[in-house]
């Protein structure tokens, strides 16, 4: 290791290899009114992508969970899908056209319970032949839960401590089957050991239940956990429990602080650095040319921020209908509804819920001052994802650098277009990182778990 290279509590690995999953989030950014995209919710669209990644020999394709619409003032909000069917339902479709991809679905632990979700996620894993994952998230959104589910808002802190007892009471599930109580279970017995199905029960003020499994083990034991939220309490989850980590650090340097930050608590659960695999989110466009690269990411922004996006915006800010408004003119004359936002209610990031006249006074004085209208300034304000903006062979080199340094272990790539942009990295980046020896040529195992090279579960399977 250099002087130089920087500190990600794991050594330089010059050997190191990019793992890539799809976050296929449905909502937010992604470009469904271009002509060139695939319908939205059709099952045609979902196994042409799970197809097209599995040739680019992609570790995962997964999804994000939302339990209702988003909507403002009972419009669905432009570029957010007229509908979000359930995740495991959908990857349980896509598990029977594909072989080898892992298949990972996004579930809450807030408004979920722990023996159903236990159960259904074990279904997936097993149908599918060991490539199910589970992303934990404990949401912010209680708006969604209400919706099927059951409300209620349980502050931050709580929502881990129950986060907490219901990934190790899954584990403790998934761990209860053990082979001798089938005749023959197959695969489950190279894993397993010998022993009956003992009933888990937790009663907690948070987590209250008594259950038996009711499928055994799959070819890799249970599904792969990963973990997306990046606070204390998120992160001391992800040491705890977590096998990769969706990241929301994708510069540089807050990927390399991030990863040292994470390794230092893996190790105070006794866990080594090669346990656990960080993939940030990220976005990529690429160009023949640099310049070429740099226009499509500025087209791209401008879809996704339209005129009439930046409307739907700033209405739910100030409470009221602005679509009388030219979004090329000044901001509104009209002074917002004093009324707070819901804190609970999810379209929002979770830090602008709070304090909005204040933050619609900094964008007043910021407009006025840049002379921006309500579209350059819905533009100005909304962040996204750093983007990987470059030719094929710039991205691969960078992508280097990240893995090598071990800051992370790959990326979860967010799509701006589907399915072009995807055609694009299979096309088009996975040669060039294969030319580097960054990227596998073929599959070599059949399960998430060994997609991913994490180690061996324990004899046991899991550690409750
Ligand atoms: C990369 C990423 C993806 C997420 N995807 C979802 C999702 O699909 N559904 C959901 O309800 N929450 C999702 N979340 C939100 C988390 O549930 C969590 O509420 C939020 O990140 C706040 O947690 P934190 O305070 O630990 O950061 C995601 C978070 C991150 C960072």
């Amino acid at each position: 290791m250099t002087s130089t290279t920087p500190d990600t509590g794991a050594p330089y690995d010059p050997h190191a290899q990019v793992h890539l999953g799809v976050f296929q989030v449905g909502v937010g950014s992604l470009i469904w009114d271009d002509p060139a995209a695939a319908p939205h919710v059709a099952i045609e669209t979902f196994v042409h992508v799970v197809k097209l990644l599995e040739r680019g020999l992609f570790d995962a394709f997964f999804l994000g969970e939302g339990l209702r619409v988003r909507e403002n003032r009972g419009r669905v909000y432009e570029l957010d899908v007229a509908g979000r069917p359930d995740a495991i339902t959908q990857l349980a479709a896509l598990a029977g056209v594909t072989e080898k991809i892992g298949l990972v679905a996004t579930q809450n632990t807030t408004y979920n319970f722990p023996a159903d979700l236990a159960r259904r996620l074990a279904s997936l894993d097993l149908l599918s032949g060991g490539r199910a994952g589970w992303n934990i998230v404990t949401t912010d959104n209680a708006w969604t839960g209400a919706n099927f589910r059951h409300g209620g808002w349980l502050e931050h802190e709580r929502r881990y401590e129950r986060a907490g007892q219901f990934v190790a009471a899954a584990k403790e599930l998934w761990s209860s089957w053990e082979p001798d109580a089938v005749a023959d279970s197959g695969d489950a017995k190279s894993w397993a050991r010998p022993g009956a199905i003992r009933p888990v029960e937790r009663h907690t003020d948070l987590v209250d239940f008594r259950a038996t499994a009711t499928v055994p083990g799959s070819r890799q034991g249970r599904p792969v956990l990963f973990q997306a939220g990046d606070s204390d309490g998120g992160r001391e989850l992800a040491a705890a429990h977590a096998d990769v980590v969706f990241s929301a650090n994708t510069e540089f340097g807050k990927a390399v602080a991030y990863a040292a930050d994470l390794r230092a608590r893996l190790a105070r659960y006794g866990r080594s650095p090669d346990s656990l695999r960080i993939l940030p989110g990220a976005s990529v466009v690429l160009g023949d040319t640099v310049r070429e690269a740099e226009e499509k990411a500025r087209w791209i922004y401008h879809q996704q921020v339209s005129p009439a996006r930046a409307i739907a915006y700033f209405e739910q800010y100030w409470g009221t209908d602005l679509s009388a408004y030219d979004p090329h003119g000044p901001l509104p004359d009209i002074p917002p509804s004093e009324e707070e936002l819901d804190p609970s209610r999810g379209t929002l990031p979770i830090e602008r819920r709070k304090g909005k006249l204040a933050l619609i006074a900094q964008w007043r004085e910021k407009a006025e001052r840049e002379n921006l209208s309500i579209l350059d300034l819905a533009r100005a304000v909304t962040t996204r994802h750093d983007p990987f903006v470059g030719t094929p062979s710039q991205v691969a080199d960078r992508w280097a650098e990240y893995v090598r340094t071990r800051a992370v272990d790959g990326f979860n790539i967010l799509p701006d277009q589907i399915p072009a942009s995807l055609e694009d990295i299979v096309d088009r980046l996975v040669p060039e990182l294969q030319e580097r020896g960054l990227y596998r040529t073929a599959y070599e195992g059949d399960t998430l778990r060994e997609h991913l090279a994490l180690p061996p579960l324990a004899p046991e399977g899991v550690r409750p």
